[in-house]
């Protein structure tokens, strides 16, 4: 339990400012005791002024509470406050304030000087402060005594002009209770508490609706993800696939070069079977020339004719087998030709196939940049080359360079990213405008709360005066008194009346029905605009949602059409050189229209959307 020592009171009320007046204060009890005017009551507001800092009243802020100056005989006088306790834990603190009262030309002028909260060091045992600010020593003290402010007002330290608040009126009465009971404290920390619950489920609503947003990101992401792999995949596909083609038309046309050095090795093998055939037909025409011949007479020996004759047979079955390897030969080397022929039938066949894709690739690419020139001229977007009035030859667009592609790309997703900018930026006005009206919606609550109280009090007192009137007539009814007593209780029965009445007229004119049905329709169009706000939001959201939908499918299109521009690059050249055409085909242009018309539809719908939110953020505003 907390203990008051001692109190050193200087140049206060009576108390001279010369002499340092101490009173000591003893266990369990201590009295005071003196005649009328000794002093008594300026002890007890010493106490009370050095516990809590306030002045007693009626002091004119402290003026008639110092030494009169000129009962002093001076123009200055300086007060001190000094008092020891010792908190419930036992250790020792010592309050200590100083004060200055001075005669000026019209009035006097009072002061506070310095203060001070000190307390004892266990290891020195020398004083050190713990504060020299007013305020905090007010809060503190009270604290260290182990006792609420409003008791040492009202209760222990309470004023001989201030003690009879119990009696006084109800709204008095209850203030009263409320700060000793720290009643208010109370309603604050509930109040307190309602308003953080009602922040944290916001908060909470709005974390959730950030979670579906990002799920279904993630998910689009994923969707995405699987998109660009696919892509990658057909892409490298389409790239063995090319490379392949590539593979084997050189095969091809190794093949055809080969083929043609054989026609042209088989060319010379006719050519030498013809001569061959005309030497046979020569030599046979010189054997009939030599058979016709024969009727003359040889002159030569039988041997030398016999030595002619098989050197002559010999020559011949040389020729025969000869001439009959060559046919042989002439015949596989027909055969060769007509397979060759055949292989270079199919080439032939390759060749227009590839012709008319890089044509469709060709007509692809037109329709892209017809298609960016069309959104360019639609949106005010500007165009680094081959602008949308640029015709080539034919009355044709001239076709668009990869650089100016990318550029418009470019130039699309940051108006995307400004789009979404301002619609981040009006969803944070609508949430501020949410928080404000939220706010509004809970002190509504709070006065709503309020006035019912005050209305149930009232309807209480209301009650009470008529019981108490109720009382008052029974008690003259039944009563037998003189007549004196019977004018009497006539009296306070008449005063109870005309309380009554007055109380009744105060109820009414109070009109507390009307004031709480005005302020329940005020929280119910609070309630319904809240619940507009946040139609208003989560349509904003979803718009939010389908422009980054929208910025991610551009980004997506910039890549593939950054791919799909490098792989033309890096393929074009050699693709025209072999199919020996100047432009390349069309099944890619047909895929890039198809995924530009539905970008072009997603975009079409996201600035709808975006549109459809400004509106209603123009109409909230
Ligand atoms: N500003 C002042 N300067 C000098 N004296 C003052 C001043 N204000 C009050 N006094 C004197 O201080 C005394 C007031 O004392 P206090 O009221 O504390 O006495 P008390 O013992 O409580 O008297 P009671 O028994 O009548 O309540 C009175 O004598 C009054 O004249």
């Amino acid at each position: 339990m907390c203990t008051v020592e001692k109190l050193l009171i200087k140049g206060v009320r009576s108390f001279s400012p010369d002499n340092q007046n101490v009173i000591e204060f003893y266990r369990p009890l201590t009295l005071i005791v003196g005649s009328n005017g000794a002093g008594k009551t300026t002890i007890i507001e010493c106490l009370k002024q050095a516990c809590t800092g306030e002045l007693p009243p009626n002091t004119k802020s402290g003026q008639s509470f110092i030494h009169d100056p000129k009962v002093a005989g001076e123009t200055e006088v300086k007060a001190q406050i000094k008092l020891r306790f010792r908190t419930a834990l036992g250790a020792p603190v010592v309050v200590c304030r100083s004060f200055q009262l001075s005669q000026k030309k019209a009035a006097l002028q009072f002061k506070t000087l310095d203060s001070v909260l000190q307390t004892y060091n266990k290891d020195t045992g020398s004083k050190q402060a713990i504060t020299y600010r007013c305020a905090d020593m007010d809060r503190m003290v009270p604290s260290l005594m182990g006792v609420s402010k409003a008791i040492l007002e009202n209760v222990i330290f309470v004023h001989q002009e201030d003690s009879n608040w119990p009696l006084a009126e109800g709204k008095v009465l209850k203030s009263k209770f409320d700060d000793i009971f720290a009643a208010t404290k109370y309603t604050k920390a509930l109040d307190a508490f309602r308003k953080l619950k009602a922040e944290k489920a916001a908060e909470l609503k709005d974390a959730k609706l950030k979670l579906e947003t990002l799920k279904t990101q993630k998910d689009q992401a994923h969707k995405l993800r699987d998109t660009v792999a696919r892509g990658r995949a057909a892409v490298q596909e389409g790239e063995a696939q090319i490379l392949d083609l590539q593979n084997r038309i050189e095969a091809i046309v190794a093949d055809m070069a080969g083929l043609d050095s054989q026609l042209e090795k088989l060319q010379g093998i006719n050519e030498q079977q013809a001569k061959l055939d005309a030497a046979i037909g020569v030599v046979q025409k010189q054997h009939a020339e030599q058979l016709s011949r024969l009727t003359e007479e040889f002159e030569e020996t039988t041997d030398q004719l016999e030595a002619y004759l098989e050197n002559y047979d010999a020559e011949m079955r040389a020729k025969q087998a000869e001439a009959a390897d060559l046919t042989r030969q002439a015949g596989s080397k027909r055969l060769e030709a007509e397979a060759l022929k055949e292989q270079y039938s199919k080439a032939c066949k390759r060749h227009g196939r590839l012709a008319a894709e890089a044509e469709a690739h060709a007509s692809n690419v037109r329709a892209r940049d017809e298609l960016v020139r069309d959104t360019a001229a639609r949106y005010g977007i500007p165009l680094h080359a081959g602008g949308p009035s640029s015709a080539g030859a034919g009355g044709q667009a001239a076709p668009l360079p990869p650089s100016a592609v990318e550029a418009f790309s470019a130039e699309l997703a940051s108006r995307a990213a400004e789009l979404q900018r301002q619609l981040s930026e009006a969803k944070a006005a609508n949430r501020r405008q949410d928080e404000a009206l939220t706010s509004a919606v809970d002190r509504a609550n709070a006065a709503l709360s309020r006035a019912a109280e005050t209305k149930r009090m009232k309807q209480e007192q209301q009650l009470q005066l008529q019981r108490d009137a109720e009382a008052v007539a029974a008690e003259i009814s039944q009563c037998q008194v003189n007549e004196g007593s019977i004018g009497d209780a006539a009296g306070q029965a008449e005063a109870a009346g005309q309380l009554l009445e007055t109380k009744q007229r105060e109820l009414e004119q109070a009109r507390y029905d009307e004031t709480l049905s005005a302020m329940r329709q005020e929280l119910e169009s609070l309630g319904r605009r809240m619940a507009e706000l946040r139609t208003e939001r989560d349509r904003a959201s979803a718009a939010s949602d389908a422009a980054t939908t929208l910025r991610l499918k551009r980004q997506e299109l910039a890549s593939k059409r950054a791919e799909l521009a490098t792989l033309l690059q890096a393929k074009r050249a050699p693709l025209l050189q072999l199919l020996g055409a100047t432009q390349l085909p069309p099944p890619i242009k047909a895929a890039a229209e198809e995924a530009l018309s539905k970008q072009r539809a997603a975009l079409d719908t996201a600035k709808a959307r975006l549109q459809q939110a400004e509106g209603r953020k123009r109409a909230l505003q």
